[in-house]
């Protein structure tokens, strides 16, 4: 007797409110049927094994059930038991685990969840969430923008600060850190983040506008405390975290400790194309950004809806789930982000909507009369479409936005 892999495959199950639900897209190994692999993915991620086991009758079942099989995609249901609460690491051992690398299939893909009430409120959430648009900057009619120096490492920390001067002179609201830069010798974090608080005050007072700084604090977990505690301390409204390299437990962490400071969290994905490049293996984007939901980022990349340089998924179906009502879960912000430039963003806020963060690196430092010239037309192209006036129009106003267009066109880079 003992658990055997049929055990794990029931295609009558209906599952309940209780059950954490996953769809899977699997390539079963050559000579296996889509049935055994399938069982062999509920098992492996739940409570089974290779072999049929002796172990006895006294255990809780554990046992997750492939209840939906429709061509190549699988769905899976996990009792909520299975899950420590609160423990992100240990669900993603369970449903994006050892089946990954299993001989059973040869590919797989984790495609979407759905997340139970009870899975949901072990977890904090946003604090803000696209809240923070209207609670930091007080704004709710129009995208917030931000932008990142370039190039991305290398700068001094009084160029780098500058830059930040110039864009948010310009009209941007946020100066950001690219994923990279930390805290190295040319730029240590601790003068970085005096001297661009130091700027953005007097960007504050030259421009009348609120301004802030999303500066990088991805380090191992009690170096991103103590750096979180730092930008607190120093006024700071945000910190950055490169969340896939940082993983999910140090994001968890200080997710704890910026909620005791009121600090927002931007969330940077790099990395996240190691997971979800691959459209038949590995994890989606989309489920990446329900977990960085569910951990409480308040910003989040969720790419650019084909407009930008990088390759994308859905950004739109994920924008979605991000704000789509989850058992009274803030949302999320979704960042726009790489390869952008104003004559993108009429075709990006009508894919996007404009409850959105727009960030734009080359796309101002680029501008042929720099920095504060290229915030000038990011904002105004940000201005005109939220009054309904045409990118066009904009530009006779504006003669910054004028030579972005004119640079630039509309045409998205590679
Ligand atoms: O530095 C940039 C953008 O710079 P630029 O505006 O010069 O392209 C970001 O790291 C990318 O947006 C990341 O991509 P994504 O947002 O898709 O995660
Ligand atoms: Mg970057």
């Amino acid at each position: 007797m003992g658990i055997t892999y049929e055990d794990f495959l029931d295609l009558d199950y209906e599952p309940t409110s209780e059950d954490l639900v996953c769809t899977f897209r699997i390539d079963p190994a050559t000579g296996m049927s889509t049935e055994a692999a399938a069982s062999r993915v509920a098992s492996e991620s739940s409570n089974g094994t290779w072999a049929a086991l002796q172990t006895g009758a006294d255990f809780t079942d554990m046992g997750a059930t492939t209840f939906a099989i429709d061509g190549d995609s699988i769905q899976v249901a996990y009792p909520t038991g299975l899950f420590e609460p609160g423990n992100m690491p240990q669900v993603l051992s369970c449903i994006a685990g050892n089946i990954m690398g299993m001989k059973a299939v040869d590919s797989i893909r984790l495609m979407d969840c759905e997340w139970p009430e009870s899975v949901v409120s072990s977890y904090p959430g946003p604090l803000y969430g696209s809240s923070v648009r209207e609670e930091v900057f007080g704004v709710s009619d129009r995208p917030i923008t931000a932008t990142v120096p370039k190039p991305k490492v290398g700068l001094s920390t009084a160029a780098h600060a500058q830059v930040g001067y110039d864009a948010w002179v310009g009209g941007v609201d946020l100066l950001k850190d690219d994923e990279n830069l930390t805290d190295q010798a040319f730029n240590p974090f601790a003068d970085r983040l005096t001297e661009s608080l130091s700027l953005r005050d007097d960007a504050e007072d030259e421009t009348g506008e609120k301004k802030s700084y999303l500066i990088n604090v991805t380090a191992d977990t009690q170096t991103m405390l103590d750096r979180v505690d730092e930008v607190a301390a120093q006024g700071g409204e945000y910190v950055m975290v490169d969340i896939i390299t940082a993983g999910w437990a140090g994001l968890q962490t200080v997710r704890e400790r910026t909620e005791k400071h009121g600090l927002a969290i931007h969330a940077h994905r790099a990395m996240h194309a190691a997971f979800d490049r691959l459209p038949t293996h590995g994890v989606s984007m989309r489920v990446l950004a329900q977990i960085s939901r569910l951990c409480g980022v308040d910003q989040l990349h969720t790419g650019t809806a084909g407009l930008g340089k990088l390759a994308n998924e859905d950004t739109v179906g994920i924008n979605d789930w991000l704000r789509r009502d989850l058992y009274g879960a803030n949302d999320v912000l979704p960042v726009a982000s790489g390869g952008l430039h104003p004559g993108l963003l009429p075709d990006l806020l009508d894919a996007t909507g404009t409850n959105v963060c727009i960030q734009l690196g080359g796309g101002i430092h680029g501008h042929p009369d720099g920095t504060k010239a290229g915030a000038v037309a990011l904002r105004s192209a940000i201005d005109a479409y939220v009054e309904g006036t045409s990118i066009t129009e904009a530009a006779d106003e504006t003669p910054e936005l004028a030579v972005a267009l004119d640079k630039w066109g509309t045409e998205t880079p590679r």
